[in-house]
């Protein structure tokens, strides 16, 4: 704003209300006309609608008492924008499940996507070709067929994350910070990430500024996409977005440029990058377009295999009970003392921890709060309602997680129930990779880091509360620039199993490229 004279100022702020009260106008009128009927609406206030009430973080707990108030769907407005949120398992599989095929595009996002991304951004990008290329680049690398390539990776980082946890205990998230990440930059940069690493810190700040942007009601452009018909030395946003952009750009540039340097001296390691940088579907892209599918990869490897691990560690630390079990399991597989470690070819003994896994996923969705918004592209009917298109429609984690008649004692910490003979299907029985044709693409690479990190810390540490400092479970917070989202005290199970870390996990300490 600090670039515009007070005429440009007063000329911007008149346009805005003639284009927010217009588009305000013609959607009532047409809705009406046409007779569509929405499921029942918050009351909020005429234009603005919802976006005043929404909270700029920990969406679930508000969107859930809604829930509870309106049943399986409810509407709101935020901005521009119609939202229905699914609060029920049942219609979510019925609409984002079901009918995919129209319930799969994405709503525009003129500043998170147009500015900050440059229209890059796969999680972001409407439904179609472009999507649909780089989706399929994607899957290519993070399929099941894909699991060879990441199983050595995964085994050789969770080795680090247990002496990490054992040398330094006070940075576990850290620690889960540079594990996730060095997963997915072995496989995609061909080189590790070391604890602290300022790279990884700056990948993190850069993911976070994106978060933070892209909740609902953050950008007045996102919630009112006929801003952007402004013209552009009006828009009062683009310059932030704009230095966000080059920021995000320069984190991501930096490594695809350190693999270009390596590709030229001819010391880089083989891995996805290379083949990608050398491959025929580069020529067709956007430098920018090259910088946001490594990026994304970095960006949506780290940040929820780190998360999800934290979670569990919370649930061990309130409700201690299904510790037992799982070690338990471990134990019959890897010895009462502490003779070895455990191995993804364990895996068909270890159901359990494939159930812990789950249960990790379900028990507060911490990634999409309240889902991940999707937009209806054709009108279309369901059990009494008529939507237009355009609506945008999003499943209720937070709330269906959480509800009674979904899970029996929702909030509790409880693997059992996924013990259904499913607990090797990841994606079924919760929602946290979200539903029909958006789901993750990196559900399988996700589920397999936590699933191995998550049996050797069990099997090796305790975990327990530090005095006066509780967990709420139920405020974790999303956002924290780096520090650890709650307290937790990690100590070795016995000095058994110290050595055990000592002696299995030095070796891959020391192992660099
Ligand atoms: C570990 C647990 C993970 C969780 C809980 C998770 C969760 C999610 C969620 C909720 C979405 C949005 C789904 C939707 O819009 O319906 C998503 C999308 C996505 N995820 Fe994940 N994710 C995980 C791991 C990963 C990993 C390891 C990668 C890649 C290395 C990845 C890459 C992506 C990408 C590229 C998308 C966008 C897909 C699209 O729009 O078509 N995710 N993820």
């Amino acid at each position: 704003m600090a670039n515009l004279n007070q005429s440009q100022f007063v000329y911007g702020v008149l346009t805005c209300a003639v284009l927010l009260v217009g588009r305000w106008f013609f959607q009532t009128l047409a809705q009406r006309k046409k007779g569509y009927k929405l499921p029942p609406q918050v009351p909020g206030v005429p234009i603005f609608g919802n976006t005043f009430q929404i909270p700029a973080l920990q969406q679930g707990p508000w969107a859930k008492k809604l829930a509870e108030k309106y049943g399986e769907m409810f509407t709101c407005k935020f901005g521009g924008s119609t939202w229905v949120f699914l609060n029920s398992s049942r219609v979510v599989t019925d609409l984002m499940e079901r009918r995919a095929a129209i319930y799969s595009s994405r709503p525009p996002f003129p500043m998170t996507q147009g500015i900050m991304s440059r229209d890059s951004r796969i999680v972001l990008m409407p439904y179609g070709d472009q999507w649909r290329t780089v989706r399929k680049m994607m899957h290519q690398i993070l399929s099941a067929r894909a699991l060879d390539v990441f199983m050595p990776f995964q085994d050789l980082e969770s080795k680090n994350l247990c002496w990490d946890y054992l040398e330094t205990p006070d940075r576990w998230w850290s620690a889960n910070g540079r594990y996730a990440n060095s997963v997915i930059m072995s496989v995609v940069f061909g080189r590790r990430s070391s604890l602290d690493d300022p790279h990884v810190v700056e990948l993190f700040e850069t993911l976070e500024l994106f978060l933070e942007n892209q909740q609902p009601g953050v950008n007045l452009v996102d919630a009112f996409p006929v801003l952007a018909k402004l013209p552009k030395p009006l828009q009062w946003w683009r310059p932030r977005g704009n230095r966000i952009f080059e920021k995000t750009a320069r984190v991501y540039r930096r490594e695809v440029e350190l693999l270009e340097e390596k590709i030229k001296k001819g010391t880089a390691k083989r891995c996805f990058g290379t083949d990608f940088l050398e491959g025929d579907e580069v020529k067709n892209m956007t430098e920018v377009q090259k910088l946001f599918v490594f990026g994304t990869l970095m960006e949506a490897g780290s940040d929820t295999s780190r998360v999800t691990i934290g979670q569990i560690i919370a649930g061990a630390v309130t409700s201690p009970d299904w510790v037992a079990r799982a070690r338990e399991a471990l134990d019959a597989v890897c010895g009462r003392n502490a003779e070895r470690l455990p191995e993804f070819s364990d895996r068909p003994r270890l159901e359990y921890i494939s159930a812990v896994v789950k249960e990790g996923f379900r028990w507060r969705p911490n990634i999409a709060e309240i889902g991940a918004p999707t937009m209806l592209i054709k009108d279309d009917e369901y059990e009494g309602y008529k939507f237009p298109a355009g609506t945008v429609f999003t499943w209720n984690a937070w709330a269906i997680a959480l509800d009674p008649a979904e899970y029996a004692e929702p909030e509790r910490f409880w693997p059992d129930r996924f013990l259904d003979g499913d607990q090797e299907n990841a994606l079924k029985g919760h929602w946290a990779f979200g539903p029909g044709r958006r789901v993750c693409v990196g559900w399988k690479v996700g589920e397999m880091n936590v699933w191995i990190a998550i049996a050797r810390l069990l099997y090796c540490f305790d975990f327990s509360a530090v005095p006066g400092k509780p967990i709420d479970t139920m405020t974790i917070p999303q956002l924290t620039k780096n520090s650890a989202p709650f307290h937790v005290r990690v100590t070795p199970r016995s000095a058994a199993h110290a050595a055990l870390v000592r002696r299995d996990c030095e070796a891959a300490v020391k192992t660099k490229y």
